[in-house]
């Protein structure tokens, strides 16, 4: 498995139409490649085991995308049961998943007979039911630093350029409103890294901080967002790049990616 595993990783230096024919075929097989290695279970249907969290999830929604980190950081096996944002209109506003989530947003996780949203909520809930790798530094300072992290990107940049607020905004606009709120946000997030950053955002620990940046470090260059003011944030993006738990949860590895990548 680590041979396939190997060779599937090094798919994304191809190029050219090695690229254009290899590429497809590891967009399949990477999740259950994934799946041997980090638990990440990407069955589509929910699982007949009652016990198994089900996770409501998006291939490219930021949200979805810092718990499935989580998950697979904790090693929490998980099935995924993919809900498109823009299939008809959006899976996310017909009346069966907004049982689920009222809020008509993903994600969702079921969990130990809960259904819980909001992405920062979820992590919280994973951190005290499963403390087993941490995802919150011991230290009160650096803990709080973690918090300030979480609550620019999820309050602060986030929220101000997901699909409905960007819908609202315009197809001739969305670009130049997204990457406004993401360059003002970024200013705050490279600032507090300045003095909390070690190889991760907070020391050398990854962190739930960790789990929020890099998905939104992805829609910033969705934006084309100039990142070269953020030498930090990049540094720990590339930093992370190649952890499993992050590749694993990466949106061109789940089972809702289409074939071909749209270009915005
Ligand atoms: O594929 C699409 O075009 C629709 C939805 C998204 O991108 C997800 C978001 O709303 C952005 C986000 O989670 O930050």
């Amino acid at each position: 498995m680590g041979l396939l595993r190997n060779l599937v990783d090094r798919s994304i230096q191809f190029s050219g139409t090695a690229k254009q024919i290899w590429q497809p075929t590891c967009n399949r097989l990477l999740p259950s490649i994934y799946k041997m290695s980090t638990n990440a279970n990407v069955s589509v249907a929910p699982s007949h085991d009652a016990k198994q969290p089900i996770l409501y999830s998006y291939w490219r929604s930021s949200c979805s995308w810092r718990v499935r980190i989580a998950m697979n950081l904790k090693e929490i096996p998980y099935d995924i049961k993919p809900i498109s944002l823009i299939k008809s209109g959006g899976e996310q506003h017909c009346n069966e998943y907004r049982e689920v989530n009222p809020m008509e947003q993903v994600p969702a996780l079921q969990i130990d007979g809960h259904t819980l949203i909001e992405s920062v909520a979820i992590m919280h809930y994973l951190e005290e039911t499963r403390p087993q790798r941490p995802l919150l530094p011991q230290d009160v300072h650096k803990r709080a630093k973690v918090r300030e992290i979480v609550e620019i990107i999820c309050s602060g940049i986030q929220p101000l350029q997901n699909l409905i607020v960007l819908i609202h905004v315009g197809e001739e606009k969305k670009k130049e409103w997204a990457q406004h709120w993401i360059t003002r946000g970024f200013r705050a997030v490279e600032k507090a890294l300045s003095t909390s950053a070690g190889k991760y955002c907070v020391g050398d620990e990854i962190s739930m901080a960790d789990c929020c940046l890099v998905p939104q470090v992805f829609n910033a260059r969705r934006f084309h967002v100039d990142l070269r003011p953020y030498p930090i944030i990049l540094r720990i993006d590339r930093e992370l790049e190649s952890n499993p738990a992050f590749r694993a949860a990466h949106p061109s590895n789940q089972p809702d990616c289409p074939p071909e990548l749209p270009n915005k």
